[in-house]
């Protein structure tokens, strides 16, 4: 449904107090205004704290600096007066009691005339008092169709002429931007040098940056990771391997569905945020992560809201990768443990959209507690695969010493004895043979020479390895992958790796 076919129907069902999240102003009265033909061209009446009422001669200015007033002039006209009442910015003015106070009185009233409020804000924040009194409404940011209106409408006043395959990237890639983006970044585009050029959608793509960042939920991630440079994992990295292509134009006329995601579910530093980059990188697309603390910081309706703006975004994105770290920890209090519910209303938009969405948004979610992972999200069509990432075998954990150290020192890797490092450090994750590494340059480098294999062994005795000091935490997964419930990432099978932990200390 149409935000506007949304919006007729709560009008037509008398829905006293509208709130509608935007931050196209514009737009948006736009298409409030288009809602009134069909309801016998009801008059529009809008406020807003500098100017008061606007629209109406006989109204002009009343109000102004005055919300409580803007409501006590609703009260005022006569009953039988149709009309709606746009209030921009009102957000700013729920918290106070005699506003509140006074909508949920007038909501009362309204529901037998016809009149409705419509509360514009840039995203929503309802106090608690107003929550059942308000429905809240999501102005989506503008579709292909929209953007190619605006874009041939702005080129052709300005006499830019643009090739169809240009004119295709052009709009492509203004997606997720809003119209006034829109405008102001190819105004930007043509100042430069007078005319729009198809290398100026650069600039399109760092507006975009620049709004994902302001959304504070969603970052854009830079991803040079390869999957070459993860040590191990074969499982998974051939599964990837072998989608490759399949965002392609190709893909698609073969009649492969989209991939959907990867849960990958391990303890700390086993290369699962690797995993993610490297995939971005492998597929070349762009990797969006979600802050989840973000998505619940705020106030009640707020998540909600910030979740179905992460969707928007990412959809406006696709084909990208939306990588959601420990979405364990995002999730743990879905059964509605002490945050008034909100971590399941999120969960439950979430789960939905992973259960019925058809755009390229592959969603790369990753966590550490199999406990705290609601089972709805285990379940099949949700994600492609679910792996279980292992702590590396002495395979791999050799794998991973030469990652590194041919990063590090390719000229003179043949130094270093790749076996013995991996034999002598059993239980060590990817991040702590790393650490060890590390730790081994600097010995070196403080003694003003270059590190060695007895480097890293020293460095790697003072550490002890999250595989012992959390045997719980490792067991419990362990026990989980046992049961069948995952794949494995690595080839080595289970029983390898209990073989193998009951080796050298
Ligand atoms: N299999 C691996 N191959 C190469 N490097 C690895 C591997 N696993 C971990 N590392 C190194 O450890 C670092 C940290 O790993 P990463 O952040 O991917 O772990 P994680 O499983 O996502 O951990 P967390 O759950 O703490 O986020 C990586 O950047 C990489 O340098």
């Amino acid at each position: 449904m149409s935000f506007q076919e949304e919006l007729l129907l709560l009008l037509r069902a008398r829905y006293p107090v509208i709130y509608i999240a935007t931050l196209e102003e514009e737009r948006v009265e736009q298409a409030i205004a288009a809602c009134t033909k069909p309801l016998n061209n009801r008059s529009v009446y809008v406020w807003d704290f500098v100017d008061g009422y606007q629209g109406n001669p006989n109204d002009a200015g009343v109000a102004r600096r005055n919300p409580l007033q803007a409501l006590e002039h609703i009260e005022k006209l006569p009953e039988s007066v149709a009309a709606l009442f746009v209030l921009r910015d009102y957000h700013r003015f729920l918290e106070d009691v005699a506003i509140s106070r006074k909508l949920r009185n007038l909501a009362r009233r309204l529901k037998s005339q016809a009149k409705n409020i419509l509360l514009l804000a840039p995203q929503v924040q309802i106090p608690d008092d107003l929550a059942e009194t308000v429905t809240v409404l999501e102005f989506a940011l503008p579709g292909v169709e929209d953007i190619h209106a605006e874009v041939t409408r702005l080129l052709s006043s300005l006499n830019v002429q643009l090739s169809p395959s240009d004119l295709d990237a052009l709009v492509q890639s203004c997606q997720g931007l809003s119209i006034e983006r829109i405008r102001r970044v190819l105004a930007r585009g043509i100042a430069a040098h007078g005319t729009f050029r198809p290398d100026d959608i650069d600039l399109v793509l760092e507006e975009k940056r620049q709004t994902i960042r302001q959304t504070q939920i969603l970052d854009f991630y830079p991803a040079k990771e390869q999957i070459s440079e993860i040590g191990g994992l074969d499982n998974l990295k051939d599964w990837l391997l072998r989608r490759g292509n399949s965002f392609s134009e190709k893909a698609r006329q073969y009649g492969l569905p989209y991939p959907r995601g990867l849960l990958l579910v391990g303890i700390q530093g086993t290369g699962k945020s690797l995993t993610a980059k490297a995939i971005a990188h492998h597929w070349h697309l762009p990797l969006l992560r979600l802050d989840v603390g973000r998505l619940f910081a705020g106030l009640i309706g707020e998540s909600e809201s910030r979740t179905r703006q992460m969707v928007q975004l990412s959809e406006a994105l696709a084909p990208c990768i939306l990588w959601i770290d420990e979405i364990d920890k995002a999730f743990a209090g879905v059964d509605g443990r002490g945050d008034s519910g909100t971590s399941s209303r999120v969960f439950g938009t979430f789960i939905t959209w992973m259960a019925e969405k058809t755009s390229p948004v592959f969603v790369v979610a990753t966590a550490n507690n199999i406990q705290s992972l609601p089972p709805e999200l285990l379940r099949r069509g949700r994600f492609d695969e679910i792996f279980f990432v292992g702590l590396p075998t002495q395979e791999e954990r050799k794998a991973i010493y030469e990652v590194h150290l041919s990063r590090l020192r390719a000229h003179n890797l043949q130094s270093y004895d790749l076996d013995r490092l991996a034999y002598e450090t059993p239980n060590f994750s990817g991040a702590e043979i790393e650490q060890a590494i590390v730790e081994a340059m600097h010995i070196g480098f403080s003694q003003d020479r270059d590190f060695t294999t007895e480097d890293i062994l020293e460095a790697a005795s003072q550490i002890v390895p999250l595989a012992r000091t959390a045997q719980e935490q490792v067991d419990a997964l362990q026990a989980w992958a046992a049961s069948g419930k995952a794949r494995l990432a690595s080839r080595s099978s289970l029983s390898d790796r209990l073989k193998q932990r009951m080796g050298p200390d």
